[in-house]
């Protein structure tokens, strides 16, 4: 028997249906969110301190789960998923903090290469691999640094190396930018909007920076207290 096989390739990257999110608080800190990101896109998530973005963040990569609603991710429902299936999901996404998150003790190539070592492989197999990433994003010749020995901007970017080194599907970055400066700021866009273009990956970012927001003049999802406004002044194409 031929069973139907349903195309998927017109999946929204990520979606969320009347998403909510209550912490042990009264209130929804995230109140019905509805989002749809397509395979491809690069957007933004702004809004005041404490509107949201960092929870709202932490449900798409799967930390937290909503309190109502429901979140596809490639197409897959996440609440029906079995630990094993949200491990194989949790692998298509990197995510970037503000604060680096990297191990201080080990070199910038040892800490992009963990994902890799903790995955079993054997450094012959990803050393190429790890140095033309940290190369892309100009540490080439920090590959023995470590995090102390690295500025902000520096750090950063060996965050992202880590992050992309599984090519993830779905990249998610908090605040990204929140600790360099302007000039770095906008070279860490650069590499997002490059990887965006070039390996087509999915990327929603949350930031204040409107600075950025307005140069790179991609679509701006906006919460306030908790909800998605609208936000026409900057929606971009
Ligand atoms: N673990 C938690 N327990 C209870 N309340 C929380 C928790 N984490 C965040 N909150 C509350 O949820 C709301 C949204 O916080 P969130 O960190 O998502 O906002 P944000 O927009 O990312 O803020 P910022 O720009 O300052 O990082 C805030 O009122 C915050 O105090």
């Amino acid at each position: 028997m031929n069973r139907f096989r349903p195309d998927f390739s017109d999946d929204p990257a990520v979606e969320l249906n009347g998403v909510s999110l209550r912490y042990d608080t009264a209130d929804d800190v995230l109140s019905d969110i509805n989002i749809r990101l397509k395979p491809g896109s690069f957007t933004f998530l702004t809004g005041a301190s404490g509107a949201g973005k960092s929870s709202l963040l932490k449900l798409l990569y799967l930390a937290l789960a909503p309190t109502a609603g429901d979140i596809r991710l490639f197409g897959q429902r996440t609440g029906m998923l079995k630990r094993k299936q949200l491990s194989a999901i949790r692998r298509r996404i990197g995510v970037v903090f503000q604060d680096f998150r990297l191990l201080e003790h080990l070199t910038a190539f040892e800490n992009v290469a963990l994902p890799l070592r903790v995955a079993g492989q054997k450094e012959a197999a990803y050393r190429t691999e790890v140095v033309d990433l940290l190369r892309w994003v100009g540490l080439g010749e920090r590959l023995n640094a470590r995090p102390p020995q690295l500025s902000g901007g520096e750090q950063q970017r060996v965050a992202i190396a880590r992050a992309l080194i599984n090519k993830p599907d779905l990249l998610i970055a908090d605040e990204p930018t929140g600790n360099v400066d302007p000039d770095m700021a906008r070279r860490i866009f650069r590499l997002f909007q490059e990887l965006n273009r070039r390996l087509d990956t999915t990327i929603i970012i949350a930031t204040h920076d409107m600075h950025i927001i307005r140069e790179f003049e991609s679509p701006v999802l906006r919460l306030q207290h908790g909800i998605l406004v609208e936000d026409v002044e900057f929606q971009g194409a």
